[in-house]
């Protein structure tokens, strides 16, 4: 059997070089009877070498003799683990640490690199406290890239939209655990309700700040394994997400169209703002993303929601002018995950927001011809790009008159920390301890 760092070893890799999605690699990985702790210490080490990558490498290139292009993937990946453990988790002793990068350099390459490992790792640990990064006043954009670990690129981006200090907090706020969020069935019980069952189970809970269905959980067990679980008192989506829904604020009996709609955390907290009466089209490209929508509309206790595969580019004749409410939660660059899935910030470029914007634009060009008079749109993305959100809005209704933005009073206004009175809110991880998220709320006028 594998032990826990050639776990996490293979983890990384697949992330790496297979570019999978870190957490479908840990899942996929920690199915084979791994226990609890084990469990813990795998996800610390692959979110920990992940979340502090440029930096990791950083280290690597200076003590290294070997260039780092010529390091092989899979020695990159040992180190990695290694200096992780050695710069960041005090409770590893050094030894252990270089000791166990050793054994599996011995297992997974060849002998010549196992001296390599063991060499460069020893002299990291003599030198841990003395490791240089660029100056912060003479290289600020380096220094924020090598010390939080994000591209240049993107922090270059980040400070120019938002400043030097703002992208420092949200270059921290991005290396944090976010807290785990769920949003509650009111279809089958009361928040009330349930944060009293969650607390005599002895988790501590509390009430989200914005949305009015959400409770975040400060130590969670295996919540979906819960018999409130599979009773469908509960989802599991982030505060955010659930504002889409509550900013969407349907009416019972209403036609709704959802055009990017899987796996549907969305769609079913609509379909529960409903009161489970009228009727939601929910349409994805992907086929096999739609049943995960089916199975949890019936989990639930919803049977308003009727899926389609669609490709949200393709204009349907057969729905314009029919549809009172319109979501238009779109694919995008998810810069507002990094917390959750870190290697977003290693694996996607500047040529990829451009691309992905067009598609946002053309999409949701589509859906808002689908709306009657004075139907209602809601436009969202999961990232802090302006480009995919608030300039690709004012683009779209600068060429669109007949559409204009909706105030939003669905959300607490007061709270000097979001502002929807101009029909939008942008949410940032280090601001309202959410994921980064846009939503904007639109209707046809004429
Ligand atoms: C942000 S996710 C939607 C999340 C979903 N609304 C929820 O709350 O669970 C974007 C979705 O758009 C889908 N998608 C991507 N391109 C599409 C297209 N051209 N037409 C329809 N769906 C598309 C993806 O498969 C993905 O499921």
């Amino acid at each position: 059997m594998k032990n826990s760092r050639e776990i996490a070893l293979k983890i990384l890799y697949e992330v790496d070089v297979k570019k999978a999605y870190s957490s479908i690699s840990i899942n996929r990985n920690l199915r084979l009877n791994v226990n609890e702790l084990d469990e813990l210490f795998i996800r610390e080490l692959v979110y920990g070498v992940l979340e502090n990558l440029i930096f990791i490498d950083w280290i690597i290139k200076r003590y290294s003799k070997v260039r780092f292009s010529k390091i092989s993937p899979i020695v990159k990946e040992i180190l990695r683990l290694g200096i992780y453990q050695i710069i960041f988790m005090d409770r590893v002793p050094d030894s252990a640490a270089c000791n166990e990068s050793v054994k599996l350099a011995k297992k997974y390459s060849h002998k010549g690199t196992v001296g390599f490992v063991n060499g460069i790792l020893r002299t990291i640990s003599r030198n841990k406290n003395n490791i240089e990064i660029p100056d912060k006043k003479l290289m600020p954009i380096k220094y924020l890239s090598i010390k939080y670990s994000h591209p240049e690129w993107m922090i270059e981006r980040w400070v120019n939209e938002f400043g030097f200090e703002f992208t420092e907090e949200l270059c921290i706020a991005n290396n944090k655990k976010p807290k785990l969020n769920i949003r509650v069935n009111t279809l089958k019980i009361s928040r009330d309700n349930l944060m009293r069952k969650f607390s005599d189970m002895g988790l501590k809970v509390y009430e989200t700040r914005y949305a009015d269905d959400g409770i975040v959980v400060e130590n969670p067990i295996k919540i979906t394994d819960t018999d409130e679980f599979k009773k469908g008192y509960f989802q599991i989506q982030d505060e955010s997400s659930m504002l889409v829904g509550q900013i969407l604020n349907p009416k019972e009996g209403s036609l709704i169209l959802d055009v990017c709609s899987a796996p549907g955390g969305k769609t079913t907290h609509i379909a529960q703002k409903m009161n489970n009466k009228g009727k939601i089209i929910a349409r994805d490209i992907h086929e096999h993303k739609l049943k995960l929508i089916e199975q949890n509309a019936q989990r639930l206790g919803i049977d308003i929601i009727e899926t389609e595969v669609f490709d949200a580019l393709v204009l349907d004749d057969d729905l314009v002018g029919k549809i009172d409410y319109c979501v238009v939660d779109v694919p995008c660059s998810g810069f507002g995950l990094i917390r959750r899935k870190p290697e977003i910030k290693y694996n996607k470029s500047l040529e990829d927001i451009k691309e992905i914007s067009q598609i946002q634009y053309n999409i949701l060009r589509n859906s808002s011809r689908y709306l009657k008079q004075n139907g209602i749109l809601v436009y969202s993305t999961c990232t802090i790009e302006r480009e995919e959100n608030i300039k690709l809005i004012n683009r779209f209704l600068s060429e669109n008159p007949m559409y204009k933005f909706v105030p939003i009073e669905e959300v607490n206004c007061d709270d000097m920390k979001i502002n929807g009175r101009d029909g939008y809110i942008e949410l940032f991880p280090n601001i309202h301890g959410t994921d980064g998220f846009f939503i904007a709320k639109l209707i046809k006028i004429y």
